[in-house]
């Protein structure tokens, strides 16, 4: 993994840009997640454990919003189940072309790892194969609000029993208090991992427009509306937590 630190804001900008995962983006971008995100590797990791739960033999196994296929890695690392194979989806062409690399890049380093498919596309508009484990992680927060239903449907869908999908986000919180502590804590956990408050400043200001996070409620009730039968939360740290959706 390029070892690159992220100081995408690190200098005053005149305006601000809406945050986009271009080029710029993918060169730093496993020191910004990991910087930014409170409890990622853990989710990371532990979701190829739960995936290795949920996997059906001779299925397909997604990782939607792959960025530089994280998830992929973990999947393969962890799901042992016959016949099983991975598709990463992720529609920034820079990321997809940098993801196949670190992909070719594991297939060298293990044998008889999960054969995988990485596409350069919207997963707005993917036709679903059958599927027993989805992951989303911290992509839907990225999807326009009013097309969330509609693709946890199409997810919903796809799945086959006993399978399940992995959505992890940041959180929105109802009670004012509640969510001025968590995104107060947010910032102090940016700031012990090195970022100025300029930096946590432009970043917030980069991504207001393109990332509109829900609450735990709102991703609950849109769930069981797109049909899942039970939603069950395994992990949260500060503002960020991961979900487990049954069909
Ligand atoms: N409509 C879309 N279709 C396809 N991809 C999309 C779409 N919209 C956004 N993306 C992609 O979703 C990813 C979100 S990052 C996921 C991290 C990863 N899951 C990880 O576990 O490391 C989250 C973050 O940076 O906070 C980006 O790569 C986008 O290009
Ligand atoms: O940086 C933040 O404040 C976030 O909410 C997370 C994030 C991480 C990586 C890209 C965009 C947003």
């Amino acid at each position: 993994m390029s070892k690159e630190p992220d100081r995408l804001f690190a200098q005053p900008l005149p305006q601000v840009p809406d945050f986009a995962f271009n080029e710029d983006v993918v060169r730093v971008f496993p020191d910004m997640i990991k910087r930014s995100v409170p409890g990622y590797p853990t989710i990371v990791e532990n979701l190829g454990v739960l995936a290795a739960q949920f996997a059906q033999p001779n299925s397909v196994l997604y990782d939607l919003g792959s960025s530089l296929g994280a998830v992929t890695q973990a999947l393969r690392r962890h799901v042992r189940t016959d016949g099983c194979r991975v598709i990463a989806v992720d529609n920034s062409a820079a990321m997809v072309e940098r993801c196949r690399e670190y992909l070719n890049g594991q297939d060298s380093m293990f044998q008889e790892l999960l054969p995988v498919e990485v596409i350069d596309g919207d997963i707005l508009a993917l036709q679903f194969q059958p599927a027993s484990v989805v992951a989303l992680n911290f992509t839907l927060q990225f999807i326009a609000p009013e097309e969330r239903l509609a693709l946890l449907g199409r997810i919903r869908q796809a799945l086959l029993p006993g399978g399940a999908l992995i959505l992890s986000e940041k959180l929105r919180f109802n009670d004012p208090q509640e969510h001025a502590l968590l995104t107060d804590l947010h910032v102090a956990f940016k700031r012990a991992n090195g970022y100025s408050e300029l930096e946590i400043a432009q970043k917030r200001s980069a991504i207001e427009n393109v990332m509109k996070p829900d609450s735990l409620e709102e991703h609950r009730e849109r769930l069981l509306a797109a049909g899942f039968s039970k939603v069950v939360p395994w992990f949260q740290c500060l503002n960020f937590a991961s979900l487990i959706a049954l069909p």
